[in-house]
Formats: structure tokens, C-alpha cells, sequence
């Protein structure tokens, strides 16, 4: 029988790649044909149209029969990229057409409909019949969510609810069935395990033969303004999180681009490594981004910008600091959304008084003082907001810039550049006058004029870059106003401020700030401002945010990207238990998703199983931290990890390297080095050059993931994944404090099969449970 059945699939098989290849066959040639209609087009553009201007009517008639060649063009070029995305789904189904099917019986109806489910839709030589389903199809999500029984979909006009008889799995390699079973549970662990037992690829994989019930939920969530994935280390919360940009623009194809999704990730490395699983979906990418990104674009060259990883280096390895502690509680304090009302009250007071300005400067004079503003802003009916008078006065201060330019006219230094002009500047003033006045004049004053035009060019040229500052709102002083938001240590805005410590914050911000250093906890507080003052900008074209490790964001920065983008949707995925930064370090209850939406508007998936690592490596793992039973291995078993103890730390060294090389042996794909901070990284990483040929660092600097073998910092690990990882220095002195013990975690948690600790004298506090089930 299971012989039988195979040969019926098998014949399937044969048929569909019979079909994909002659539709590939057949798209290829026609798209052939319109790559050269459109060169064609393209060359003899011009000469296909016909161009009179001689008068209205002509003119008009021309530019009708231009607009008619771009629109063939257009629609040429249309059904060219149609076909070339085609023409890639087709080649993918032909390694591989399907991957699991369904057989289900409508309530209403008695067939009994076989549902293949592929990377892509196909249709058969009819056209009507579905030979294989996309994936994110309504019906597919049955495979998903139903094991055989009773089992429903939703769909677009309604949920449609029936019977599932069957439910197969199959493994096909060009276009022959490797294996095929039938399954009861809701994706069989079979194709599992053999997806997880392999070595890991330089990018990201895509799962979609095998997604999980929960992370189906995730995919195809469509009601939740936020959708909160609180999932533990390798649960597939990134995975999820990119099948569910394929899903909505499958879902909203034709209305959602893929530049209306933005994703936030955790450094520029992991764009890369995520980059290009997508486009194997078959989707254009959506724009990826780091919080440091956006706040870089921000704030320019107003500051000496702090990156998340240097305070994170600080927070690591600056404990010798005199103000460290002092820093840690400013960290915090800033982090928290009631920081927010602190600023918010700042501004309100600043729109009765106390708002500062540049003045308005050119060549070294002042056109406009900063009091002059100043005055004019706090003249204005103090009803209308803070942005909105700022917007007025800018709008005073270009006609103030009109007027002075024609004063500026008359001055030595435009004569002075008259002079130097070249002779297109004349012959370009010439031509403007003639063009103004006709070409009868040759009237008395046409030199005064001449002259007069020449220096109004000059000026205007000049005046250009004044008026785009004032249209940009640089005179108002935010840098400035910044600062002061800290010195003045009886200000109303720090009423609520109840904290032992806000002396010392204040006055090492306002050090920091004096020397042109802007922190990373400052930077969103600095931003909050300067929008309040002057307006928000807000990107309102973006549907879809996605915030990738979404418990390394503060709640200030959570609320702060819901005001940047107040039309899209929040999908963000965190695990609290790889909280690496300071600002929630210590909390266990740390919440940065708190009261961001009401409960209403919040839906919450919690992923407990992780698929990344081996079992024994999970158990390992999970013993380090609270609630850690919950975490539940996917059955895949491995060799247990090594603990290994070194006299000192050149045995360290050796042994470290000589297991990169037993491991490069194996055949182990990628192998990562993970140190805590940068400077250890540096330091093993000059040890171990020399014996383990091939070996890079990774810096915060990295831009592309590759395999291999690198030295990488904790943090920099966060997300990515490697076959074996070796925990290069485990000793207490390095991971020996609380606030560490999380960093410990997440890289330990990078390890897909093979995972070895080395420590010197004494092994961290967060391995004792390990060390006592070893007895
Ligand atoms: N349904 C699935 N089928 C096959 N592989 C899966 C599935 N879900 C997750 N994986 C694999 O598990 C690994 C971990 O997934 P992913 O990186 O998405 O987890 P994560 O929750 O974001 O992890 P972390 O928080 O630790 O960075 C990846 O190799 C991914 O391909």
C-alpha cells in the first residue's frame, strides 16, 4: 500500500515538473521576446514619435504620442518583471515543487479536495485548477494549524469549516520523492528534525515546510496594532517574524509594498544575515534598519553620538569608573516612560519661557539676533503649540531673509564677487533680461539693470543655504536646550523626580553634554525634545514596524517609535531572558511593552520550545536561568557540552585552540569565539590568529555575516546562530555579577550542535547547576 501511494505521488511529481518545465519553457521564450521589444522601444524611442511644436495644437498632438510610447514601454517593462519573478518561482518549484499536502472535505460538499502546499502558486494547463497552493494562501494555513479531523480556515469573506482526511509530508529533490509520511501531529518532527540536524548556512533559512502552529499565529496575525512575541532563545521568533513580511505581501499584494515594512534589527551584521531569505520566498525585501540607524540620520553632526555598544562596553567593563554607578542609575532613569513626562513638562514651561535661539549669521554679521527671535516667538498668542509658532516663525524669518537680501545687494562684497563671475553668468543674465522684456529693448538703464539682476543672483545664491536652515528650524539652540533641561536643579519639570541619586545624574550629564557627548540614553530623551519643540517628524507611509530583540529597547524608545510611525502595525519580539542592557539588567519584571497600546489593541504569542539547539545544550542552557523549565527541546540530541578548566590563560588559549581545530576537523561549517567585550575579543583574537589559520574578528564595524570561523563580542552574537560555539573565558572573574548573567545566556544560546566553556581558577556562579548534575 505505502508502495502504491508512493508511485501515485511520484506520478504527481512527474506530471507537475512535466508542467513546470513547459511553462518555464514557454515564459522564458516569450519574455525573451519582450526583453527585446523593449530595447527596441527603448533605442528607437525617439524616432517613433512624432515631435512638432510649431503651434498648440502640434504641440499637443506630440506630447500625446510621447505619453502613448511610455505607456507601452511601461507596460512592456510591467509584464517583463511579471514574468521574471515568474520565471523564479518556476525554477524554485522545479527543485522542489511541494512540500505537504492536505486532503479536506467542506461542510457543505462531499469531494474530497487534495491541497498541495509550495513555496509559490500554480495553476495546471487549464488555468482553473490549482496544482499547488502558495503557501500563505487561506486554505494552506490548514496544514498549519489542523492536524486530521476537524479542522477550518479563515478566509477573506468568512470562515469556511470541514473535515481533514489526510495530512502528508514530503521531502522531494528534483523532482524525486526522498521521503513522504503521513502525520498525525501538526508538523510531523520527521522533516523537523532532519531540517534542524544540518549545518548551519552563512543566511538565515526560510521554515516554511515546517512552521509551527504558534508561529503560524504570528504569521498570520492580522487584528493586533501590537503583537508581542515573547519567545525563548531559538524559538523562531526572527523566523516567524520573516515569514510574516512574505505573508503580508502576499496577503496585501498590490496595496502593501515591500518599503512600507521596516524592520528593526539588532546591528548591521545581522541585515545581512537575514537579507536574503525573502527574496528566496520570492518578495522584494523590505527595509531593514538599526535603531543607531535612525538616530545617526537624526542627529547629524549635532553631537558626538555614543553607539549601544559602546555603553555597553562601558556598562561591562568600566566598573573602575568613579561615576560608573552613577551612569547606571542615569541609564535607567532615562530609559523609563515617566522620563517622558519630565520632558513633555520641560516644553510646556519652555512655551511660556526660556526657549533659546542661534542668530540668524552671514559673512560673520548678524542678520537677525537670537533676542530678536526670541522676541518675536514669545509675541506670538501663546494658544498655539510650541511647532506651531516655531513654524511661524520661520515663515516671519524668510520674509525677514527676503527683505535683508535686498539690503544686502548694495554691499562691497557683491560687487566684489561681480567681478569674478565667469562669462555664463552673463551671458545667463543677458538672456534672463531679454526673455523678461522681449527682445525690443535696448533701453538706457540695461547695464544698471544687468548689474542689479547679477547681484540679486549673487545674493540669492547665498541666501540659499540661510533658508534652508530656517525651513529646517536650526536657529532654535536644541543642543543647548538640552543641557539646560539638567542644570537648573530647582526647575518645575524635575518635580517628580524622586531619586536619590538625580544629583549626581544631572550633573554628569551636563559634563557630558558640555564636552559635545551625547550617550545612548540621552539620545532618545534629546530627540523627544527637539520633536516636541519643533514637530514631530513622522513617517506616516509605513505600515508594518517590526522590532527584532525587542527587549534590548527601552520603553522611552517604544513609545518614542510609536509617535514616528503612527499608522503601522508593532509586531515586536523579544526574550526577556537575553536582556542585555543595563537599563534592564537587574528588573526581572522589566516590561519595555508595558502600557504601549491598550490590552485590546495587544495580542501575546508566547514561544516555549526552541527549535535552534541541540537538547542537551537547551537543558544546559535553561538551568542558568529563572523559569527556565519552561523552555521546552525540540528532540534533537547531540554530545553535552564541555566544561573545560585551564591553569592560566595561555592554556586557555591553547585549548581553546586546539578544539577550533578538532571542530574544523568535523567539518563544522561555522565556529564562533564568543568573548564578552570588545577588547577581550581583540585579545583572543591576536592569541589565536596565529594557530587557527582562517580565523576573523568581528567588530562592531562588520557589515556581512559569513561562515567560517570568527572571534566575536557577546553582543554582537545576539540573533545569529553557529554549528558549534566555544564560550571563550567562563571564569567568575569575566561573567561573575547578576547583571551578567543574561550576556551568559544569550551566548551560550548561539549554539546549534556543539557548545565548550573554558574557564580559568574559578567557573562562573551561572554554571553551578551544571557542575552539580555532572556529579
Ligand atoms: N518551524 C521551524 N522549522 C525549522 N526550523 C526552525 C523553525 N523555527 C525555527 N527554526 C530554526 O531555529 C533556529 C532559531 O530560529 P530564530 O533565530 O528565528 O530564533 P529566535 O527566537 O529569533 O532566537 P534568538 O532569540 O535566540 O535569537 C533557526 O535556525 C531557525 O531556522
Amino acid at each position: 500500500m505505502q508502495g502504491e501511494q508512493r508511485m501515485e505521488e511520484q506520478k504527481r511529481v512527474d506530471r507537475v515538473m512535466r508542467l513546470i518545465r513547459e511553462q518555464l519553457g514557454k515564459l522564458l521564450q516569450s519574455s525573451s521576446g519582450m526583453r527585446e521589444d523593449i530595447v527596441d522601444i527603448r533605442k528607437n524611442f525617439w524616432d517613433d514619435v512624432t515631435l512638432n511644436f510649431e503651434d498648440s495644437a502640434e504641440a499637443a498632438e506630440s506630447a500625446a504620442s510621447l505619453k502613448q510610447q511610455a505607456e507601452v514601454l511601461a507596460e512592456r517593462e510591467h509584464s517583463h518583471r511579471h514574468a521574471e519573478q515568474q520565471v523564479k518561482l518556476l525554477r524554485k518549484l522545479e527543485q522542489s515543487p511541494y512540500f505537504g499536502r492536505v486532503d479536506f472535505i467542506e461542510e457543505s460538499s462531499t469531494e474530497n479536495e487534495q491541497i498541495y502546499l509550495g513555496i509559490g502558486s500554480m495553476l495546471d494547463e487549464t488555468g482553473s485548477n490549482y496544482l499547488i497552493y502558495d503557501w500563505r494562501a487561506p486554505v494552506s494555513s490548514l496544514y498549519y494549524d489542523y492536524s486530521p479531523g476537524p479542522a477550518e480556515y479563515v478566509t477573506p469573506t468568512g470562515n469556511i469549516k470541514g473535515d481533514m482526511t489526510l495530512k502528508r509530508q514530503y521531502v522531494i529533490r528534483r523532482g524525486n520523492i526522498v521521503s513522504m509520511f503521513d502525520t498525525g501531529v501538526t508538523i510531523g518532527d520527521e522533516l523537523l528534525q532532519e531540517v534542524l540536524g544540518k549545518q548551519s548556512d552563512a543566511q538565515m533559512k526560510s521554515i516554511v515546510g515546517t512552521i509551527q502552529r504558534e508561529q503560524n499565529q504570528i504569521i498570520r496575525n492580522e487584528r493586533a496594532r501590537l503583537l508581542v512575541v515573547q519567545g525563548a532563545a531559538g524559538s523562531g521568533k526572527t523566523s516567524a517574524a520573516l515569514q510574516r513580511v512574505a505573508y503580508l505581501l502576499y496577503r496585501y499584494r498590490g496595496t502593501l509594498q515591500p518599503d512600507q515594512i521596516v524592520l528593526f534589527s539588532p546591528n548591521s551584521m545581522f541585515n545581512s544575515y537575514v537579507a536574503t531569505v525573502l527574496p528566496e520566498l520570492g518578495e522584494q525585501n523590505m527595509q531593514q534598519t538599526t535603531y543607531q540607524q535612525y538616530l545617526e540620520h537624526r542627529i547629524g553632526q549635532s553631537f558626538a553620538l555614543e553607539d549601544p555598544f559602546a555603553q555597553m562596553e562601558y556598562t561591562l567593563g568600566a566598573m573602575d569608573d568613579p561615576s560608573y554607578e552613577t551612569r547606571i542609575a542615569s541609564i535607567r532613569h532615562k530609559s523609563g516612560a515617566a522620563f517622558m513626562k519630565v520632558i513633555e513638562r520641560y516644553v510646556e514651561s519652555l512655551g511660556e519661557s526660556g526657549l533659546l535661539f542661534k542668530a540668524i549669521k552671514f559673512r560673520g554679521r548678524k542678520l537677525v539676533s537670537a533676542e530678536a527671535i526670541e522676541q518675536h516667538f514669545y509675541s506670538l498668542n501663546k494658544s498655539y503649540t510650541v511647532p506651531n509658532r516655531m513654524k511661524m516663525v520661520a515663515d516671519w524669518l524668510l520674509k525677514e531673509l527676503t527683505r535683508l537680501s535686498k539690503v544686502e545687494r548694495k554691499k562691497q562684497w557683491v560687487e566684489d564677487e561681480m567681478e569674478l563671475l565667469d562669462k555664463e553668468a552673463y551671458i545667463h543674465v543677458y538672456n534672463e533680461l531679454r526673455r523678461k522684456e522681449g527682445s525690443s529693448s535696448e533701453s538706457f538703464d540695461e547695464f544698471d539693470r544687468e548689474k542689479d539682476m547679477l547681484a540679486s543672483m549673487i545674493v540669492q545664491e547665498r541666501f540659499k543655504r540661510l533658508r534652508s536652515r530656517v525651513k529646517k528650524l536650526r536657529f532654535v539652540d536644541t543642543q543647548t536646550l538640552y543641557r539646560r533641561l539638567y542644570e537648573n536643579e530647582q526647575a518645575l519639570w524635575l518635580e517628580e523626580v524622586h531619586l536619590a541619586e538625580w544629583e549626581d545624574i544631572r550633573k554628569l550629564t551636563v559634563e557630558q553634554l558640555y564636552r559635545g557627548e551625547l550617550t545612548y540614553e540621552d539620545a532618545t530623551p534629546y530627540l523627544y525634545m527637539k520633536d516636541l519643540i519643533e514637530g514631530f517628524q513622522m513617517n506616516t507611509s509605513v505600515r508594518h514596524l517590526f522590532i527584532d530583540e525587542a527587549q534590548d529597547y527601552s520603553p522611552f524608545q517604544f513609545h518614542y517609535l510609536k509617535r514616528v510611525f503612527p499608522m503601522a502595525k508593532m509586531t515586536a519580539l523579544g526574550d526577556l531572558n537575553q536582556s542585555i542592557f543595563a537599563h534592564a539588567a537587574l528588573g526581572n519584571g522589566f516590561d519595555p511593552l508595558g502600557d504601549l497600546y491598550n490590552k485590546e489593541e495587544t495580542e501575546t504569542i508566547v514561544l516555549t520550545r526552541s527549535y535552534r539547539s541541540t537538547k542537551q545544550i537547551v537543558e544546559f542552557t535553561s538551568s542558568m536561568i529563572e523559569g527556565g523549565s519552561r523552555i521546552v527541546p525540540f528532540n534533537r540530541n547531540g554530545d553535552e557540552p564541555t566544561i573545560t578548566a585551564a591553569a592560566n590563560v595561555e592554556e586557555l588559549q591553547a585549548r581553546v585552540a586546539e578544539r577550533i581545530r578538532t571542530l574544523q576537523g568535523e567539518g563544522a561549517q561555522s565556529i564562533a569565539v564568543i568573548c564578552k567585550t570588545a577588547a577581550e575579543s581583540l585579545a583572543a583574537f591576536e592569541a589565536l590568529a596565529g594557530v587557527c589559520p582562517g580565523i576573523r574578528l568581528v567588530e562592531k564595524e562588520t557589515v556581512t555575516f559569513e561562515n567560517g570561523t570568527v572571534v566575536i563580542p557577546s553582543y554582537l552574537a545576539k540573533g545569529v546562530e553557529f554549528d558549534a560555539v566555544i564560550l571563550y573565558n567562563a571564569s567568575r572573574s569575566v561573567y561573575g555579577k547578576e547583571s551578567e548573567r543574561k550576556l551568559f545566556y544569550t551566548a551560550c544560546t548561539r549554539a546549534m550542535h556543539e557548545l565548550h566553556l573554558f574557564y580559568t581558577s574559578e567557573p562562573s556562579p551561572f554554571l553551578s547547576h551544571a557542575f552539580s548534575t555532572q556529579k
